[in-house]
């Protein structure tokens, strides 16, 4: 088990903010009494089992007494806020909100920009993140402990490849769930009960992720071999490409990417 020296500020602590929060503490990444958390309305359910924690409803008095924050409010809200953090290291997971953005919020610390999930709760996020000027290998070090804690990481060397992630990895299950709320509805329109068809769903993406995320191979292998077994699934998969779904999916994709463009912008 890995620890993180010094102290932790988490600021936000709700969905995503509780999941890193828990999947820290939960995994001895950092100490109770060594994690402060901020946010305006106090301790929430979620991180009750813990104590020693410290909550403060002032951002200032956690970055004074905070070695790294975790920025994890709302761009809405991460956006006008502004602390004296200066000498610290301060990582964010919120939409949109870039590097020089996070170096104004924060005072000039060294700052890092990232992406993660609420998965994180069940320890399966993938937190890529982007450092921003003046991060040391020992903040990099420090990012990796953090978000390992979470699920898997990696440094991506471009803050555009973060709106990737956002778009893509950040909602989970997201776009995921969108396809199998399809699945889910053929089954049903094919006559299946409808908590059949959920558990038979739950399942097989519950294994395709499996077999997916334990495999070195890209994922167009799997569909190639599918296509190469000429059985029942290549007349699906020829449909599909037939339907055009590769290009609906890049369409949405995209639009979530140009919507992370546009919302940490002062009107986004
Ligand atoms: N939810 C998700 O699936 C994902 C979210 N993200 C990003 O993570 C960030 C957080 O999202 P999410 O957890 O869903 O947001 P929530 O709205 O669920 O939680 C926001 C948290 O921020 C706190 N907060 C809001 N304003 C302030 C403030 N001025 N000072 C201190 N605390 C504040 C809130 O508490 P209070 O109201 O008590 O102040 C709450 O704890 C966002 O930027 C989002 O883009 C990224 C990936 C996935
Ligand atoms: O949908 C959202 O805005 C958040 C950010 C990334 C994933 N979920």
């Amino acid at each position: 088990m890995d620890k993180i020296h010094g102290t932790l500020g988490l600021v936000g602590c709700a969905q995503l903010g509780a999941a890193i929060g828990g999947a820290l503490l939960r995994a001895g990444t950092v100490e109770p009494t060594r994690m402060w958390i901020a946010n305006r309305s106090g301790p929430v359910a979620a991180l009750a089992g813990f104590s020693g924690l410290n909550w403060t409803r002032d951002v200032q008095t956690l970055a004074d007494r905070c070695d790294t924050l975790l920025l994890a409010l709302p761009p809405a809200t991460g956006r006008p806020l502004r602390f004296e953090g200066a000498g610290r290291l301060v990582v964010s997971v919120m939409a949109g909100v870039s590097v020089e953005q996070l170096a104004l919020i924060s005072g000039g610390a060294r700052v890092v920009r990232a992406m993660s999930s609420p998965a994180a709760a069940i320890g399966m996020a993938y937190s890529p993140f982007f450092a921003g000027a003046g991060v040391t290998e020992a903040d990099r070090a420090l990012v990796r402990t953090l978000f390992s804690a979470c699920g898997i990481t990696d440094e991506v060397p471009a803050e555009g490849q973060i709106d990737v992630f956002t778009a893509i990895t950040g909602p989970v299950p997201g776009f995921v769930a969108a396809f199998a709320a399809s699945v889910q509805d053929y089954a049903q329109a094919q006559g299946v009960d409808a908590e059949v068809a959920r558990r038979a769903v739950g399942q097989l993406f519950h294994a395709a992720g499996a077999l997916l995320a334990q495999s070195d191979r890209p994922a167009a292998d799997f569909v190639q071999e599918m296509v190469d077994y000429a059985g029942t699934t290549a007349a699906g998969l020829e449909a599909l490409r037939a339907a055009g779904l590769a290009d609906v999916i890049a369409q949405g994709l995209e639009a979530a990417r140009q919507r992370c463009l546009t919302i940490g912008r002062p009107l986004g």
